[in-house]
């Protein structure tokens, strides 16, 4: 399996080396060259099985031999034990044709922690046998960072440096991101946005000079291997529900768009799909998009869903590359436009967009509501993130199961959710002393020679 880049010029990578390696050198992002699929008879045989039997199969495919079958399963029973429910990502029912996928059950409460957790261990087999160390830096509007500082915490070939939005996460993701003792990890409130530090992040990937010296790598959903991990869970869950005998559609709290182009790789792969949802907060630059067929950047508002705060959405990039036929200069184009403000996508691509998602957008009073009205009807505290899902999954439901993907514990958000509703989200036990832990962070200007100047000062040798 190869991985070509989104801007058609980077050298093309085998599995590790993408992985390793995140941003390609051409400022684009690593796609596998073709898609595998899977037959109606490959998939019937997943039900039943267990959500590391299953991501072993989905995955097998994408990874190639320096990942030998023995040691790609070992890493992901690694990967998922340290969850806090057995089926890794069980399902609830909130309707007649309504399901909520929970996703939080990992060690830091998000779904991103399905993906770190499993490139935590892919990173040590492989930086391992390689015998090389690896800077991570990764940008955050508040779970990646956590659940990437939890996937690394301790180790000695890799130092990870974390920005986030200063001011701009909620205060139990704040903690889970400085409160950790490790040397190897390092939180950095950054003056500005996610988009600030998304930016920046790639800033320094374009830096050759830097990226080399520090053997740069990212976590973030830039990086395939993010994205490869969360396609396992559209599987299991589908396939409980009855596929592929039976369709099922999907509505994704979405952001950087990493969530749901992994559905979209699903459906690629042979699983019936019906709707893929894109669902948004108030920073709704995909539905627009879907909309007007004009990607056009607003500034981010702040929301009670803050880890959707985002304007530039990375994986659509992704998606994107695919709509123009895979014609890596016209995505260089429109990605050098996006510089300046935004850019119109062709008729041909925004038709193909339109025929593989649908969207809808939550505004903060019909989170709230939805946190409420959920609640009330069913039991269940939801967090925001999901509330956007549940709001907009509500206009699309049809005769097909329609999953709501849960991305978050409510215990992240307890003040959108007691505000909302009136119910106190607990933590789990084994971090109920969080608001008792010593702080570590650095505040850093949004500049990238101050960032590189203290990522050098840093990290270890
Ligand atoms: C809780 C939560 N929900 C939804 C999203 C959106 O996911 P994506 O960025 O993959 O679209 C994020 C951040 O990425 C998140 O942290
Ligand atoms: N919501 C994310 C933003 C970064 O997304 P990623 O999937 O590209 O890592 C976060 O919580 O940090």
């Amino acid at each position: 399996m190869k991985y070509v880049s989104t801007r058609g010029t980077a050298p093309e990578l085998k599995f590790e080396e993408a992985m390793l390696t995140g941003l390609a050198r051409d400022g684009g992002l690593y796609v596998p060259e073709t898609v595998p699929t899977m037959s109606h008879d490959e998939i019937a045989a997943l039900a039943g099985q267990s959500y590391e039997d299953v991501a072993f199969t989905v995955m097998r495919p994408f990874i190639g031999a320096e990942f030998p079958d023995g040691q790609l399963k070992s890493c992901i029973r690694h990967a998922y034990e340290g969850f806090g429910h057995s089926v890794r990502a069980p399902m609830v029912q909130l309707g007649p044709n309504h399901f909520l996928l929970e996703l939080f059950h990992g060690p830091t409460l998000a779904f991103k922690d399905f993906a770190m957790q499993l490139i935590g261990q892919l990173f040590q087999g492989a930086l391992e046998r390689r015998g090389e160390k690896v800077t991570i830096v990764g940008a955050t509007s508040g779970d990646t960072g956590s659940a990437a500082i939890e996937a690394f915490r301790g180790l000695d070939n890799v130092d990870v440096f974390i920005l986030f939005p200063d001011g701009r996460v909620s205060e139990v993701q704040r903690r889970q991101m400085t409160t950790p003792s490790e040397g190897n990890v390092h939180a950095l409130a950054v003056e500005g946005d996610f988009d600030d530090c998304q930016a920046k992040l790639k800033d320094m990937f374009n830096d050759f000079e830097f990226r080399d010296e520090v053997r740069l790598a990212g976590v973030n959903s830039i990086n395939w291997a993010r994205v490869l991990a969360q396609v396992v869970y559209y599987f299991t869950s589908a396939v409980a529900l009855g596929a592929p005998h039976r369709e099922v559609s999907f509505t994704v709290p979405t952001g950087n768009f990493g969530d749901i182009f992994a559905g979209y790789i699903a459906r690629a792969m042979g699983l019936p799909i019906r709707d893929l949802v894109i669902a948004t907060n108030q920073n709704d630059i995909l539905h627009r998009t879907l909309e007007t067929g004009a990607y056009t950047k607003a500034g981010v508002t702040p929301s009670i869903s803050p880890s959707m705060d985002i304007q530039v959405s990375s994986n659509f990039e992704r998606v994107l590359f695919d709509a123009y036929g895979r014609d890596g200069a016209v995505v260089a184009e429109q990605m050098a436009d996006l510089a300046s403000g935004g850019f119109t996508i062709s008729q041909g691509a925004i038709d193909f967009l339109r025929g593989q998602f649908k969207s809808g957008r939550a505004s903060e009073d019909e989170t709230m509501a939805t946190i409420k009205t959920t609640y009330d009807t069913t039991g269940e505290v939801i967090c925001p993130h999901t509330a956007v899902g549940v709001k907009v999954a509500n206009e699309h439901l049809s005769e097909v199961p329609m999953v709501t993907l849960a991305t978050a514990h409510p215990a992240k958000f307890p003040a959108a959710v007691k505000d909302a509703c009136g119910r106190d989200a607990a933590l789990p036990p084994r971090m109920s002393d969080l608001f008792e832990r010593e702080e570590r962070v650095t505040k850093v200007p949004n500049d990238l020679v101050a960032l590189e100047t203290l990522i050098r000062s840093k990290r270890r040798a």
